[in-house]
């Protein structure tokens, strides 16, 4: 295998510390030339890049050069290719996104409803920019993004870029999902296969397979149903949030027993009461800015103090894996199958060919080929469509600065409906986002 050179994007992200521990780890799978982080944000950066420095050096000697900088010719130059993880304007937006919808008696969440529309509007300029210069640079690299809100992020990119044929946008919350199913199943999480449909953050896996053929999905409901269904990707395993989340899947799959849910669809099948128990003053923002993004530093405060990452266990995560994996397959061909976000297209033969579906693809040197879904049944058709167009006309609203079609988006939106509560949302938003946002008409 001929090494890569690989840049992450958002460098200074709380994720980046355990991208780098799953490169080391995933190194035989895709071995890298160079690492370059990039950022906006110098000192974010800085900090988190010193402490990588040290374990690369520790633990990657066959890694030829690292680097990181906030100059974009030195980062994107040479690239084959490049992770997207940005969060404009910070947790501290994050926070004002949760908050403000909270306020007005329905859910605040990052990429779910009101917050996710604030957060979508914000990152799309940032992200149209950073795919131009990348392509300005390295014409032919691999963009895996998963800048959030994926659905809305991923929707904008391809209306700006239809041609862009190496230009993935990918999560890595199915295959949390899946990790809690191979442990329920007793089985190694990369055996299971899986089918799966719908959009990002709204999904539903229809069957679980093992490699074998054999149909494990009546099995797996069984357990979840009559047992207790919790994370246990170690990210997210003592986390009381995802703890609870992952305990409303069994919920879902109770009453909807069709299909296996994804667990962001709570925010959706049950607002009014996942509302009342949200708190202003104890945002998932908050517990992240107290919890991760604190964790993480100290733990790189520790390493470059020591200048050794000493007897720490450098141990690689299901998200880092997950986007390494699917780059290999891309990058080397390697014909490996993913649930990933791509262009409908007929994939799910009665949703809008425009729709971006997130479905099982395998990933070649040529781009993603997605396997036919078929028609699906009209409960998560309409649901769907319901979801799709509140997404599309907040990517209607971005190019056409347009007040009214954010408060459609807001008012089709299941954790919303009330229209004068849209409005509300909407009016409180546009005055905290007056830095980022387009001016709206
Ligand atoms: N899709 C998924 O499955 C998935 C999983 C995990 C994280 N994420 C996303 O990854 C991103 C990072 O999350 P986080 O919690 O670590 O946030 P964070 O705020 O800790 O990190 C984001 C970094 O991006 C930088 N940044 C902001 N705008 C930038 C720009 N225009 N160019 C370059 N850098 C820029 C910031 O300075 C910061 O260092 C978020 O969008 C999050 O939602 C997605
Ligand atoms: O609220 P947060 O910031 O803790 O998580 C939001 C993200 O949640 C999902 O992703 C991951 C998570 O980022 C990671 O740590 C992993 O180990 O578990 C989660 C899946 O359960 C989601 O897919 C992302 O889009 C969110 O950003
Ligand atoms: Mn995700």
């Amino acid at each position: 295998m001929d090494r890569k050179n690989l840049v992450i994007v958002g460098g200074g992200s709380t994720y980046t510390l355990g991208i780098v521990m799953s490169l080391i780890e995933e190194k035989e799978n895709f071995p890298l030339q160079s690492l370059t982080l990039y950022d906006i944000d110098e000192a974010r950066q800085e900090k988190i890049a010193k402490a990588a420095a040290i374990m690369l050096q520790e633990h990657y000697s066959e890694l030829e050069e690292f680097t990181y900088t906030t100059d974009k010719a030195n980062a994107f130059s040479n690239i084959d290719a490049a992770f997207i993880q940005i969060r404009t304007g910070g947790l501290a937006m994050r926070e004002l996104d949760e908050q403000i919808p909270i306020k007005h008696g329905v859910i605040g969440q990052e990429t779910s409803g009101a917050g996710g529309m604030a957060y979508g509007l914000r990152s799309i300029n940032d992200m149209i920019e950073l795919v131009r210069d990348i392509r300005h640079y390295s014409k032919d690299a691999w963009i895996l993004n998963y800048t959030n809100p994926a659905a809305i992020v991923g929707l904008a990119l391809k209306k700006e870029f239809p041609d862009d044929q190496r230009l993935l946008n990918i999560c890595d919350m199915p295959i949390a999902i899946m990790k809690s199913y191979a442990d329920l199943l007793e089985k190694d999480i990369w055996e299971l296969v899986p089918e799966y449909f719908g959009l990002n953050h709204f999904g539903w896996f229809s069957k679980i397979f093992d490699k074998e053929g054999n149909d494990l999905t009546g099995e797996l409901k069984t357990k979840i149903t009559s047992g207790d269904f919790i994370p246990t990707d170690k990210e997210i395993a003592n986390d009381a949030s995802w703890i609870q989340t992952f305990r409303k899947a069994r919920q879902m799959l109770i009453d909807f027993p069709e299909f296996l849910p994804n667990t962001y669809l709570q925010y959706y099948l049950y607002p009014d009461e996942l509302a009342k128990k949200d708190s202003p003053d104890n945002t998932r923002a908050r517990q992240v800015i107290n919890g991760r993004e604190k964790q993480v530093h100290e733990l790189c405060d520790h390493i470059i103090a020591q200048q050794t990452t000493g007897d720490m266990t450098i141990e690689s995560d299901i998200h880092g894996v997950y986007m390494i994996r699917a780059a290999a397959s891309l990058l080397f061909n390697l014909n490996e199958t993913f649930i990933v976000m791509v262009e409908n297209d007929g994939i799910i033969s009665n949703l809008p060919t425009d729709a971006l579906v997130e479905v099982p693809a395998i990933l070649t040197k040529n781009g993603p080929k997605a396997f036919s879904v078929g028609a699906i049944p009209t409960f998560y058709k309409g649901i769907i469509e319901n979801q799709h167009a509140s997404e599309k006309l907040v990517i209607e609203a971005y190019y056409e600065k347009s007040y009214n079609k954010l408060l459609q988006a807001l008012t089709l939106n299941r954790t919303i409906v009330h229209a004068p509560t849209a409005k509300a949302i909407l009016d409180d938003l546009i005055e905290v986002n007056k830095d980022y946002w387009p001016e709206l008409q």
